[in-house]
């Protein structure tokens, strides 16, 4: 069983138990659930845009134990400042050792700048959560779901007034899912073999329609390549472990985005 096939098996277990526990009706009752999405389109084409998802990753299967001392409320403070477009949170407990109280406590603080809970979806519970706790938009991996669910997933998010970014790793991926005006990952690490490859961003964005919006995820740690990536049409950039493997991930967040400018 490669990584991936590892965290969705463990992924629908835990989402079934959660399911006997929490109640949609619950969820439905929780103040953030009132609020009113922010953007991340909008956050990530305004002209003044970073294009920056920056990310709070504790651990990784990858990398193992990246930052297990910087606080999500320190490091949310440090990424508004550096003036990040939107923040990205990874709520995986087992895998990654992230929570959703990363993101409802994030919400305290980040009143103004998109959050995307970053997780392996696999049922329309966790995007009724996702709302309740307080994010703006949530992540729909199409190597682990079918077209269906996909179209399913997307619409439900969308009905709740969620933004989606649909994340893929080559053309298969592509072709499942609707493509017209939406926000379009492309991970650069296989999520079977954890190798990086740059190239699969370069190499899929002309695949990609005008309409959508193209964000490369993953192995970004140069300036210089997010220089290089806008050239191809990319407009967001989602980077973890380049930020969180500092002592103070915000400060080298607001580093970075100074040589993109
Ligand atoms: O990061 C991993 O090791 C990983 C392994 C298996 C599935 C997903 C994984 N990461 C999730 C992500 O997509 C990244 O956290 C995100 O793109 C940021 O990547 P990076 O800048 O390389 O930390």
């Amino acid at each position: 069983m490669n990584i991936l096939d590892k965290i969705i098996a463990h992924k629908k277990k835990e989402v079934a138990q959660l399911m006997k526990e929490v109640s949609i009706e619950k969820l439905v009752k929780s103040p953030n659930f009132k609020r009113t999405p922010i953007s991340l389109k909008k956050a990530l084409t305004v002209k003044s845009s970073t294009g920056i998802i920056a990310e709070f990753k504790r651990q990784s299967p990858s990398k193992g134990i990246i930052n297990d001392k910087a606080t999500i409320i320190d490091v949310t403070h440090g990424y508004l400042e550096a003036k990040v477009a939107a923040q990205s949170i990874l709520t995986d407990i087992h895998f990654f050792g992230g929570s959703i109280l990363d993101v409802i406590q994030a919400r305290t603080v980040n009143e103004t700048t998109p959050i995307l809970r970053k997780d392996f979806i696999v049922d329309g519970f966790q995007i009724v959560e996702a709302k309740a706790i307080g994010a703006d938009a949530i992540l729909l991996i199409a190597a682990c779901l079918t077209k269906q669910e996909l179209k399913n997933y997307g619409k439900l998010a969308e009905d709740l007034g969620l933004e989606v970014l649909y994340e893929v790793h080559n053309i298969e991926e592509l072709d499942k899912i609707e493509l017209d005006h939406k926000i379009i990952g492309i991970n650069n690490r296989s999520l079977k073999t954890f190798e990086v490859n740059l190239e699969r961003s370069i190499e899929l964005a002309n695949q990609i329609p005008k309409s959508c919006i193209k964000v490369s995820e993953s192995g970004l740690s140069d300036p210089r390549v997010i220089v290089g990536l806008k050239e191809y049409g990319f407009q967001g950039f989602l980077i973890g472990e380049n930020f969180m493997k500092t002592e103070n991930p915000g400060y080298a967040c607001q580093e970075f985005i100074s040589q993109i400018k």
